[in-house]
Order: C-alpha cells, then structure tokens, then sequence
C-alpha cells in the first residue's frame, strides 16, 4: 500500500548548517497496518510525514502509494489519497467557518471539480450521520461555530474529515498531544475505531511510549534520521515500555533524549 524506498532528505546541503533529516528509511506498510513511530528530538518522525504528505520532496528515494508512484506529485494532488490530523487542534479546522462549512470543505475534496460548497439538505444528512458517529454530540450543533469547540471537541472533528473522503492512508502527528488526558483518551478511542472501521493504513506519530506500544500492529522507532528499529505484529505483543527503552539504548548507544516523552 504505502512503500518508502531509501527516501533522504537534507536541509541546508552542502552549507555548515547541513542537517540529515531523514536518511536511507525504508518502510512498507500493507494495507490496514496502523504503524506508531516513536523517537527523541529532531529524529526526523515530522519529516517523514511531510515526505509521505507532499509537502516537501525526497533528495533521493521513492515514495509509493498503492503501486503509483508518487514521489514527485504535489500535496494537492496527494490529498485525494492521503488525510492528516495535526497536533495544533487549530490547524485542521478552519474557526471562523461553522462545522458543517469546515465538513462541506472535507466533503469537496473527495469529489469531482465543480462540485459548489454550499450545504444542501442531502449533504447536511450525510454530515449529521458522519458526526453521530464521533459519539460526542457534535451532529446537534452543525451551525456552530468551530473556534468556539473544545480541542478535543476539534481534534474529534479534524479527524473525521480527514478520514471523509476514505483516504488510503491516514497520517497522525502526534494529534492528541495538545489535549488533557481525558480528552486525549476520547480522541485515541474514536482513532482506534476509525482505523478499524474503515481498515486505514496509518501512520502516528506519538511520544507516548505504551500509547505506542497499546495501539496498532507493527512499530518503528527513530533517531538521527534513521529507522533504527521495525517492530511487528508477532513482536510488538510482547513489547514494553522497559523493553523499548532498552532496545533504544542498545541500538543508539545512549538514553533517549526528549522531554516529552511519556512512558505511560
Ligand atoms: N525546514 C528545516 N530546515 C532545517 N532543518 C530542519 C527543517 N525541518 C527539520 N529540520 C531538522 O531536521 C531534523 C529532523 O526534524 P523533524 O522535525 O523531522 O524531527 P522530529 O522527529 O519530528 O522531532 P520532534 O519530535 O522534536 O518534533 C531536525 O534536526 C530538525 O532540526
């Protein structure tokens, strides 16, 4: 489903404030598999994500999605196959436009051109069912505004229309970050049973070790760049927080460095 073939990427090459961001990773995910990366500061999990994205191109290596070939297509154009929920609750949601507006931009990217924005009494039907499924209310307040949300509230909703358009690939940066526990814990549960749902191939982003290790089938761990360890369904049963941490120390040769990390 999604191939990742000795992709690198290097900011400032050939300057003394060259920087590898990400180097030689190799990674293919078969459809359905849910994969948590977890790694210390600058490893190089957000330049992954916005390689497989489109937002920025590989110096060398290829990207593919579903045997098309898509190192080179634009970020635009990938989002047909490709959602992604950011950390920031307000970066996938727009807060002036109320939830069925910010439902009826999701919607449109999924269809053909000249299809008009405005909501109509079908689309709103559809959007009240998708919202219902969230769980959480949000169906019963589809002409609210969506800056006037709780994060979690809008981390539920940039969810689903990432998800809208059944995207391939489904790509989490660290997306219940920004929430208190309780809400995080909504968000990862509505996560779970999405992925599920819909059988998303998926790709999150997390420093939280056992939230890692608790949620999907396979895992990959970074540092310096480097995919340092693949962990896979067989394995990753039997993983712990102690044990990864081991294995980090092992492979990288020293502990790991970020602040943020939670072991659960
Ligand atoms: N636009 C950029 N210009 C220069 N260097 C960059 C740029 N983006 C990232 N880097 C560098 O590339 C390396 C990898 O960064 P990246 O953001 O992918 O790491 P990360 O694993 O997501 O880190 P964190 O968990 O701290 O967010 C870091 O050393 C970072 O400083």
């Amino acid at each position: 489903m999604l191939k990742v073939e000795s992709v690198s990427k290097l900011f400032n090459p050939g300057t003394v404030d060259e920087k590898i961001a990400l180097m030689n990773a190799e990674l293919h995910l078969k459809k359905g598999d849910f994969v948590t990366v977890i790694g210390s500061n600058g490893a190089g999990k957000s330049t992954l994500m916005n390689l497989i994205s489109g937002v920025m191109k590989p110096d060398a290596g290829n990207i593919s999605i579903d045997g098309n070939n898509v190192t080179l297509v634009p970020e635009h154009k990938r989002s047909q196959w490709i959602g992604r929920v950011f950390q920031d609750p307000m970066a996938g949601t727009a807060p002036r436009m109320t939830i069925e507006e910010n439902m009826a931009i999701a919607y449109k990217r999924g269809l053909a051109r000249g299809f008009s924005l405005g909501v109509t009494g079908k689309t709103r039907k559809i959007f009240r069912e998708e919202l219902h499924r969230l769980g959480i209310g949000l169906e019963n307040r589809m002409g609210a505004k969506v800056g006037l949300l709780s994060g979690g509230e809008r981390q539920a909703l940039s969810l689903l229309m990432a998800t809208f358009t059944r995207p391939q690939i489904l790509l989490l940066d660290e997306h219940t970050a920004a929430l208190d526990p309780a809400r995080a814990e909504l968000v990862t549960t509505l996560t779970e049973a999405i992925v599920r749902e819909l059988n998303l191939t998926t790709l999150m982003v997390t420093h939280n070790m056992e939230q890692a290790i608790r949620l999907g089938n396979r895992l990959i761990m970074m540092d310096k760049g480097r995919i340092i360890l693949q962990v896979d369904e067989d394995r990753k049963k039997d993983l712990t927080v102690e044990r990864l941490l081991g294995e980090f120390e092992q492979i990288s040769g020293k502990k790991m460095a970020d602040d943020r990390v939670v072991l659960g």
